[in-house]
């Protein structure tokens, strides 16, 4: 097979499609909407599990499993945060020739599911604080187009849910859990992400407010929401009656409830997606270092029918023993031993999948006692003597790892544009940058900005692939330090002219 065969900048689409197949992350299936996580990509969510798993369970958050069924009663219990969502809720209505008395919905977020047994469970303050986390999928049966990871039918990902006394204790935890978040990105998928909290429109409706991490794809110049965790207030513990005594109270006649405090956050395969769209190239796939099963191919070269059956063999054995070698350190190494497939094709076929490190070792490495690295993210080739192989191959992952941070950083960074005059907005985004401008937090001023910022608004035609929406607000940075200083009662929003209070990042978004 050769290389991607689609280039990224062309159709980005395609090549996305291409990569994800020609690397073997997935493949398609027979339910329109989902796809077969193959052993590639499901790699990559088992790491990014493990490393979040074993911090929330450092915050005390435990693992546990609840139905994947909910019943219309209980789901349509929180009218306003499901009737939106009403469409994309997936139903089981028969079992073999028999109706169901009642349908059951397959769970789409688990809220419903599990807060009438926190009511259950939760009695006293001492219950508190409560910290459930589930690693499951759900499904919502989305009608917009369908793309692997970013937007499926059914999707992997956790679900946390906690209940606390008071409204600062579950505070610190969204902001606890949105920072392990940002982490996940940025430190082990090399992704930059801003931390935010979404407008009152864009917030999830059943909660209280949301804190939120935007990923941004340089190639379509598009914002994405790549995490979320929300503070839900109060608003479910009251309509599920979750409730303890005020310790702080009296008893007896002075004693009082207090209705729980909670959160629920999840991030999804979705990371892996952005990941992809966010480091491949048009040789493939581009893994970042700490989340490749794979970090360090090792090819022989050089074994052409000339070679003498010495080094026909001893060629090999030198990949095999570097590749131990690499392993006993640690250092995910794989010799590829291949019969009968030439080097070059082996080069494509692990730079298609995107391994960060290829070492090469031929005759002449052999006389030198090194062996030749090349960079999966850069091509930079550089001779590794032997004698310091495994601290050399292993600082190459960091710097690779660190690289490849750095260089998506300063593109996303590229890619924010202040704006203060109107004319400028529309310009930025067709620029395939976001904007970042003081704004006045209208609900009336957002919609307007959405309507006057679609292709339709602009009377062109729009086609399937362009983004034809409207800049939607993607998140108030919680560091507005960055940006100079908004003047109370002086600094104006320029898409309506009113005060502006904060910085907000808008964008046209997946
Ligand atoms: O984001 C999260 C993080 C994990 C736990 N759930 C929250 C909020 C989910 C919001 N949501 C999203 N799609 C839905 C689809 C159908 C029914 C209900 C919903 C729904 O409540």
């Amino acid at each position: 097979q050769i290389a991607v065969g689609i280039q990224k900048e062309l159709d980005f689409a395609g090549w996305y499609t291409n990569v994800l197949i020609k690397s073997d992350m997935l493949d398609y299936y027979s339910v329109s909407g989902c796809y077969i996580l193959k052993p590639w990509s499901y790699s990559v969510w088992e790491a990014i599990q493990a490393w979040f798993d074993a911090r929330i369970k450092e915050m005390g958050v435990e693992n546990a499993y609840f139905p994947l069924f909910v019943s219309a009663k209980v789901l349509e219990k929180e009218k306003d945060h499901v009737e939106g969502f009403a469409p994309e809720v997936a139903w089981v209505t028969r079992a073999g020739n028999t109706e169901l008395e009642e349908p059951i919905a397959i769970r789409p977020t688990s809220e419903t599911v599990m807060y009438p047994y926190y009511a259950k469970w939760i009695q006293s303050h001492r219950d508190l604080p409560l910290r459930l986390n589930q690693w499951n999928s759900v499904v919502r049966w989305e009608f917009k187009n369908p793309q692997p990871f970013l937007r499926t039918r059914e999707f992997l990902w956790q679900e946390g849910h906690t209940a606390h006394l008071t409204k600062e204790g579950a505070g610190e935890e969204v902001l606890q859990i949105l920072d392990l978040y940002r982490r996940v990105y940025e430190e082990l998928l090399a992704v930059p992400v801003i931390p935010g909290i979404k407008s009152e429109k864009e917030k999830f409706a059943g909660g209280l407010y949301t804190t939120t991490i935007e990923g941004f794809i340089p190639t379509t110049g598009r914002g994405i929401q790549a995490g979320t965790s929300h503070c839900l207030g109060q608003n479910f513990s009251k309509m599920f009656n979750i409730v303890v005594e005020d310790p702080n109270a009296g008893t007896g006649e002075n004693a009082s409830k207090i209705f729980v405090w909670q959160n629920s956050w999840g991030l999804s395969t979705r990371t892996i997606g952005v990941m992809v769209m966010v480091h491949g190239d048009n040789k493939g796939l581009v893994l970042p270092p700490r989340v490749a099963s794979i970090q360090v191919v090792i090819v022989p070269c050089g074994v052409t029918a000339k070679t003498s059956d010495d080094l026909r063999k001893r060629i090999p054995d030198e990949c095999d023993a570097l590749a131990k070698k690499l392993k006993k350190a640690g250092i995910k190494a794989r010799a590829d031993l291949r019969e009968g497939y030439t080097p070059g094709y082996k080069f494509n076929d692990w730079e298609l999948k995107g391994v960060p490190i290829r070492l090469e070792i031929g005759p002449a490495d052999l006389e030198k006692d090194q062996t030749l690295s090349v960079r999966r993210d850069t091509g930079e080739k550089a001779p590794i003597k032997m004698a310091t192989v495994v601290e050399d191959v292993g600082k190459l992952l960091e710097t690779i790892q660190s690289d490849m941070f750095q260089k998506a950083k300063a593109t996303y960074e590229s890619r924010i544009k202040i704006v203060y005059d109107w004319k400028d907005f529309v310009p930025t985004l067709d620029n395939k940058c976001v904007v970042i401008m003081p704004w006045c937090e209208v609900e009336a001023c957002e919609d307007d900005i959405k309507e006057r910022s679609g292709r339709l608004a602009l009377g062109e035609q729009v086609d399937e692939r362009a983004p034809s929406a409207g800049a939607k607000s993607l998140a108030f940075p919680l560091d507005q330090s960055k940006y100079p200083k908004i003047e109370p009662g002086k600094t104006k929003c320029p898409a309506c002219g009113s005060d502006a209070k904060r910085w907000m990042l808008f964008g046209r978004s997946y």
